[in-house]
């Protein structure tokens, strides 16, 4: 069981091949980004014991619950398998958090808290301290980015930490590829847990953005279908590919699209499914197109793989997820002739990814001339890096036990400054990769 304080973080992802097609058990191919979403736990003052606090600064969301109100007896201890989380919500226990959740209103917020609550009656239990659990990212939300898997993987995280389901990540050695055994059943607990905190937030999810926020890399992903189990292959000789990661900044819920999609599959069938089927033969080609030793990435290499980013847009456009801002974002790239262009993620607008050309024929200018172009739009460029670590904790080992007082008072400040400092303030202070003492999973 660790004791609060102490920080966990997980990634977004990137799509670059397959997504709705995933959520009917067709493969689809992800990556980690450098964006990420972090939450800090820590206990409460002992006046405020007997309450639990959720604080999320991003959606404008914060709301204490009396931990003794909320309906504990849905689902008594031992009467739920922690180490083998079932992959469909307990209804009972939805309806019954519908009492603790009546103020809450705006879905964006509603479904975000009931992810915390539903997460929180499974892993922990009445008689834990009281504590506040802030989470803040550095990612766009509602954008197609996997913001929600990253914040319920994160969620996941810290209450498998504080209910001993989970230990912390062991250091790892110096050769990251390292396999440990106690970090792996971790993370697979994390991500199955995450998962039903997704089916909180969209309902019907594919389980691609949890695994990828949890394990980290890139991945070849499939839902199971009829009893098989997912299947999940990381990508490890993921080639580099230069990728501009554009926000249309069109807000959208995947939720919505999700829906949207599965209403026109039981109104054209006929249609919908070879659209489907057509992502499905797509997404194989490109899988064996990644698969390519680098020495052999060669140009007609990376034009095929532009075109199979092409025709992946184009489907989607077929299933009616596009928006016009991301035609607009397309149709500069096209005009300037940058590379090919494909929505990530739902779709509805959200981001757009142009797999750039490289070569004799590009130059940096066209390249930032379309940046220019873009955020003269209104648009936002983001820039990532592709395939990072997963997820990950920040706490000081019992070695550093002396400077506890210090730390707490660290992460005080940092409490502060999670409500009120900007994406470039949150990953200069606490971020992977800006600070050491992260250990993954
Ligand atoms: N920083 C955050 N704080 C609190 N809730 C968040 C945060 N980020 C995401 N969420 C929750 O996730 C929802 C957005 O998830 P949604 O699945 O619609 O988009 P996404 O995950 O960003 O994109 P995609 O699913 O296409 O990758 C928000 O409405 C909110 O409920
Ligand atoms: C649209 C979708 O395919 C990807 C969202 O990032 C939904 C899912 O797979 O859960
Ligand atoms: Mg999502």
């Amino acid at each position: 069981m660790v004791t609060p304080p102490f920080l966990v973080s997980a990634p977004g992802k990137v799509i670059l091949f397959g997504e709705h097609a995933a959520v009917y058990g067709k493969p689809a191919i992800a990556a980690a980004i450098s964006l990420r979403s972090y939450l800090l736990t820590t206990k409460h003052e002992p006046e405020f014991s007997e309450l639990v606090t959720l604080e999320f600064p991003d959606i404008k969301f914060q709301y204490s619950w009396k931990i003794h109100s909320l309906p504990w007896d849905v689902v008594p201890k031992g009467s739920i398998d922690t180490v083998r989380p079932p992959s469909e919500l307990n209804t009972t226990l939805v309806e019954a958090l519908e009492h603790a959740l009546v103020d809450v209103h705006i879905p964006l917020q509603r479904s975000a808290a009931l992810a915390f609550l539903y997460l929180y009656i499974c892993l922990c239990s009445p008689d834990m301290p009281g504590m506040t659990f802030s989470v803040r990212s550095t990612l766009p939300i509602g954008a197609g980015l996997g913001s929600s898997a990253s914040v319920s993987v994160c969620l996941a995280a810290a209450l498998c930490l504080v209910s001993g389901e989970v230990s912390p990540p062991e250091k790892k050695g110096d050769d990251d590829s390292d396999f440990n055994a106690a970090n792996y059943a971790g993370i697979e607990l994390i991500d199955a847990w995450a998962f039903l905190g997704e089916r909180c937030i969209h309902g019907n999810p594919s389980g691609i953005d949890n695994a990828v926020a949890s394990h980290g890399g890139a991945v070849m992903f499939q839902r199971m279908t009829k009893g098989n189990p997912n299947v999940r292959e990381s990508m490890r000789s993921f080639p580099p590919l230069k990728l501009l990661l554009i926000d249309s900044r069109q807000p959208r819920r995947t939720a919505v699209q999700v829906a949207n999609v599965a209403t026109l599959l039981q109104n054209y069938p006929l249609v919908t499914e070879p659209i489907l089927n057509g992502i499905h033969a797509l997404t194989d080609e490109a899988y064996k197109l990644l698969q390519t030793p680098k020495e052999n990435c060669d140009d007609a290499w990376e034009e095929r793989l532009r075109e199979l980013v092409r025709v992946n847009h184009g489907l989607l456009v077929a299933l009616g997820v596009s928006h016009p801002k991301l035609e607009a974002i397309r149709m500069a790239a096209d005009e300037l002739e940058i590379g090919e262009t494909k929505l990530t993620g739902a779709g509805g607008g959200g981001c757009a990814i142009t797999l750039v050309k490289r070569g004799v024929d590009i130059d940096e200018s066209r390249i930032c001339g379309l940046i220019e172009r873009l955020e003269g739009h209104g648009f936002e460029v983001f820039e990532t890096s592709l395939g990072g670590v997963g997820a990950g904790c920040l706490l000081p080992t019992k070695s550093e036990a002396a400077e506890w007082e210090e730390w707490e008072e660290k992460l005080f400040s940092l409490h502060h400054l999670l409500g009120l400092g900007d994406r470039e303030d949150i990953q200069k202070t606490v971020g992977v990769g800006s600070i050491d003492g992260w250990a993954f999973w």
